[in-house]
């Protein structure tokens, strides 16, 4: 199994940052499984503060996998994963509830409330043991919805939203919980182009205009490409790790997909379909 290939790292420009996440000997899957999966090799990354960052790779790679190991919902085969500076695996609950904040694909179990009771159970790591909210919690959970332009649906229950309203929502959960780390697993799934673009310019804005990191997980390489400050690429057995422009330089984008379906055109940037 080969290790990530982190082409960061061979960047000249200007000293990195201290991580906000780094993984070093990172390996995700499976024990359990019969029979046991290992996943995409032995990760090795770090992700500066300030950045929108992305993963990509084909169907069942490992992409949910990874984020859930990275936020914690399920334990990594070796390996460590510090954020803030710290082991990951030795942070109290609410300590890490406080840095990193995530969002899986699953509906959230609490449909019935509404718009704003949502986004504000995002303030759980800092409310008091009844839940109260004080005024920079509000300030928080108003700020979250107006970035994520939810304030004409902040009365409604969330069971009556569309798909693509509901992802907006979880979004905006995530912001209010105002973490320096954000996890989310595949957060344009359900929105349409605009909202896509929409959606991921908002990330990119809220990560350089804040210092927040922002990680997901996404299909839509070609808009990651365009948006995104690093990307992680991961295939069955390794991984590469860049910013866009040093990974198309690579070639890193070529051997994504089978090239008899999919090729990639280094001169756009973009996917086209081989005929
Ligand atoms: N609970 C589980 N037990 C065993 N294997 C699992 C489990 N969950 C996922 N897998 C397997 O792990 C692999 C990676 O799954 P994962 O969902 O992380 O991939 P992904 O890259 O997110 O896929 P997709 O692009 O289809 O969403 C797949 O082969 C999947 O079948």
């Amino acid at each position: 199994m080969e290790s990530t290939e982190d082409l960061s790292r061979k960047s000249t420009n200007g000293q990195a940052a201290d991580p906000i996440l780094e993984a070093t000997g990172l390996r995700i899957g499976y024990p359990g499984a019969k029979p046991p999966l290992s996943l995409c090799g032995e990760l090795n990354f770090g992700l500066p503060s300030g950045l929108l960052a992305a993963v990509v790779g084909i169907n069942g790679v490992g992409k949910s996998t990874l984020l859930r190991t990275l936020g914690g919902m399920q334990p990594e085969l070796s390996g460590e994963i510090r954020i803030g500076g710290k082991p990951a695996a030795k942070l109290p609950a609410q300590r890490r509830a406080r840095l990193q904040s995530l969002v899986l694909t699953e509906p959230p179990a609490s449909r019935n409330l509404t718009v704003t009771e949502l986004v504000a159970l995002g303030r759980h790591p800092y409310t008091n043991w009844i839940g109260q909210h004080t005024g920079e919690d509000r300030e928080c959970i108003e700020k979250a919805l107006q970035r994520m332009e939810l304030g004409n649906l902040r009365e409604r229950p969330c069971h009556t939203l569309s798909d693509g309203q509901l992802q907006r929502v979880q979004i905006a959960r995530a912001l209010a919980q105002d973490t320096p780390l954000i996890l989310l697993d595949e957060p344009t799934t359900h929105l349409d182009l605009y909202h896509k673009v929409q959606i991921l310019k908002g990330l990119r804005a809220i990560a350089h205009d804040t210092g927040k990191t922002v990680l997901f997980t996404t299909h839509e390489i070609d808009l990651a490409i365009q948006l995104c400050d690093r990307i992680l690429i991961l295939h069955r057995d390794r991984s590469v790790f860049g910013d866009p422009c040093q990974l198309i330089e690579q070639g890193a984008f070529e051997k994504l997909f089978p090239e008899e379906t999919v090729r990639f055109d280094r001169e756009s940037g973009a996917f086209r379909i081989a005929k």
